[in-house]
């Protein structure tokens, strides 16, 4: 198939990349590299051999997309392009609803323009808010905590408007939980700037970049006091896209609308995720007890049967040591992250 990543320049976006291409398939990025890394593709032209054309576009760029789109004959688009850190979301909510929501309006826009008709949509746990039964479901009330989520989950509604309205096209709106790992063969790799997430900002400590890491609350109704969250590998998530992209059909009612919880089902703690940093790192680095941070639910992670009944997709890695050293190996490889930074 002819498929456009856009985000294709990030961190989950570039794995997708990757993805498609060693399964044959003829894939162009859309980025505007305001978070993305240029290295990242040419990592990848390098290593495939193939051209990947990047498209230096915004998603709301409608005309520029709609011809580009007609010129490369695109057939399917997956969306990874967003802005997503919570904290930003909260003191700057315009711009996550002109990114995240308005953007993808626009890029529904420009791929009506063009008649494409399959969208495969990056979409999040965050639009679950802070759920009281574990584990969530996809039919779980939906009740963000932050613009973040928000955002998303609108653009969750925009979908279901759109797919209602025009019955040549076919969507899948993908819930992650949290995306952890990379590249075994540390190709590409996750560099976010700043980083938040857990496991980089671990690895950033064992290789001496940040004097320790911390803890955000250690008081939280769990076993070992600390947070637990649904820890997916980054390829099996993109397996996911792959094996849903696949069954995406305009003209299969069932397949039309396909909305999926993608996570492993397992929750792991924020201490067990400490401990297996420091065993995959051999670094016994240091670790402080903070305070919660705001909006840090106790305890997230999925049920992830319904892909596994409806596609026959399950997570095949579901330990936080493989998660780690996959992600090690590019932090080794690459201790200032990619060459240019964002
Ligand atoms: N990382 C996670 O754990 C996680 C969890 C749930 C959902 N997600 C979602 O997955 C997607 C990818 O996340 P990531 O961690 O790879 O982020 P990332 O920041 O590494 O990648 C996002 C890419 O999108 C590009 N981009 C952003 N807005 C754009 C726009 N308007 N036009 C063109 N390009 C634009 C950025 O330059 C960047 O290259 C996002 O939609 C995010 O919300 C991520
Ligand atoms: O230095 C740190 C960083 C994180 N944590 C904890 O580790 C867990 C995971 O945090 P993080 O890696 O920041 O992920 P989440 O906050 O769970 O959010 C991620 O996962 C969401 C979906 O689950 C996405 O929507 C977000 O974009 C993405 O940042 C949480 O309990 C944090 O409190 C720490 O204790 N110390």
């Amino acid at each position: 198939m002819k498929v456009l990543v856009t985000g294709g320049a990030g961190y989950i976006g570039s794995h997708a990349v990757q993805r498609l291409l060693r399964d044959g398939h003829d894939v162009a990025v859309l980025d505007n590299l305001g978070r993305g890394h240029r290295e990242a593709v040419e990592a990848l032209r390098a290593s495939s051999g193939k051209e990947i054309p990047l498209l230096e576009a915004d998603l709301q760029d409608r005309a520029v997309i709609a011809a580009r789109l007609r010129e490369l004959g695109t057939e399917a688009i997956m969306n990874f392009a967003a802005l997503a850190y919570v904290g930003e979301s909260v003191t700057d909510p315009l711009r996550y609803y002109e990114n995240n929501t308005a953007g993808v309006v626009s890029l529904l826009q420009a791929m009506q323009d063009a008649g494409v008709k399959r969208f495969v949509h990056s979409s999040t746990c965050a639009t679950y808010g802070e759920p009281e039964v574990m584990p969530i479901r996809e039919d779980t009330p939906q009740s963000p905590i932050n613009p973040y989520g928000w955002s998303k989950l609108f653009v969750e509604r925009v979908l279901a408007d759109h797919a209602a309205a025009e019955p040549g096209f076919a969507y899948a709106a993908l819930r992650y939980f949290n995306v952890a790992g990379s590249d075994p063969d540390a190709v590409i790799g996750e560099d976010h700037h700043p980083e938040t997430h857990l496991i980089p900002v671990l690895l950033n400590t064992a290789l001496g970049k940040r004097e320790s890491a911390t803890i955000f609350g250690l008081d939280y109704p769990t076993p070992d006091g600390t947070c637990i969250r649904d820890y997916i590998h980054v390829s099996d998530l993109i397996d996911a896209h792959v094996a849903v992209m696949n069954e995406l059909d305009p003209d299969r009612e069932d397949r039309r609308q396909m909305i999926f919880n993608l996570g492993t089902g397992k929750g792991l703690s924020v201490k067990q995720i400490i401990d297996a940093v420091k065993e995959v790192t051999g670094v016994d680095f240091p670790v402080e007890h903070g305070d919660r941070r705001p909006g840090d639910p106790p305890s997230l992670y999925a049920d992830p049967r319904k892909i596994r009944e409806q596609l026959g997709w399950s997570a095949s890695i579901t330990d936080a040591t493989t998660m780690v050293r996959d992600a090690w190996k590019w932090f080794q490889e690459n201790p200032s992250g990619y060459a240019s930074q964002a």
